[in-house]
């Protein structure tokens, strides 16, 4: 919390794999602040990405939807991504972001997969290192299957072949 200075932060969910990591974080957050002598106001904002078919990541990466983050300028933002693979997303996130000039940026990521290939953007905060294999559960998906699965598992090749586009 202390990273984060002392005055309002944003927190800036991707979606759609980080809502339920990003609503628990928040919770964690909310609990520290109930347990110190300081509140930290706090903004919860959401932003889309999508850029895999089946378990590959693709060239078409798009933020879904106009994205005006202007109101983020001078602030401190807490993004919060579930997983970060080739690291493709967070860094066209981090430079969209930096253009609407934060005050400070900082990334909490749940998960990082151990990729030959990552394009080597790490978060400042990380849950778990992982093997390189597709994971499903906790809101991240196959082709939008099993994010409603509590825990997170490694899918199968039969249930990637059941469910592949
Ligand atoms: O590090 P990378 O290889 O770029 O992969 C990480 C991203 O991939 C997933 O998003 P996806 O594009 O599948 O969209 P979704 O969150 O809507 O499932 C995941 O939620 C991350 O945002
Ligand atoms: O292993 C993964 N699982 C789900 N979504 C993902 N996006 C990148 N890697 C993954």
């Amino acid at each position: 919390m202390d990273d984060l200075g002392d005055h309002d932060i944003v927190v800036l969910c991707v979606l759609k794999g980080g809502y339920q990591f990003s609503a628990d974080l928040v919770e964690g957050i909310k609990a520290l602040s109930r347990n110190s002598n300081r509140t930290i106001p706090m903004r919860v904002h959401f932003i889309r990405l999508k850029s895999y078919l089946n378990d590959q990541s693709t060239e078409d990466l798009q933020i879904v939807g106009a994205e005006d983050l202007s109101f983020l300028n001078g602030k401190n933002v807490l993004i919060v991504e579930a997983i970060v693979d080739t690291g493709k997303t967070l860094k066209m996130l981090l430079n969209h972001v930096e253009t609407f000039r934060p005050k400070l940026i900082k990334v909490a990521g749940l998960l990082v997969k151990r990729v030959p290939h990552s394009v080597a953007c790490l978060p400042d905060y990380v849950g778990f290192e992982i093997p390189n294999r597709f994971v499903v559960g906790y809101a991240l998906d196959y082709n939008e299957y099993f994010r409603d699965l509590d825990h997170l598992c490694v899918i199968s090749e039969s249930g990637k072949m059941k469910y592949k586009i």
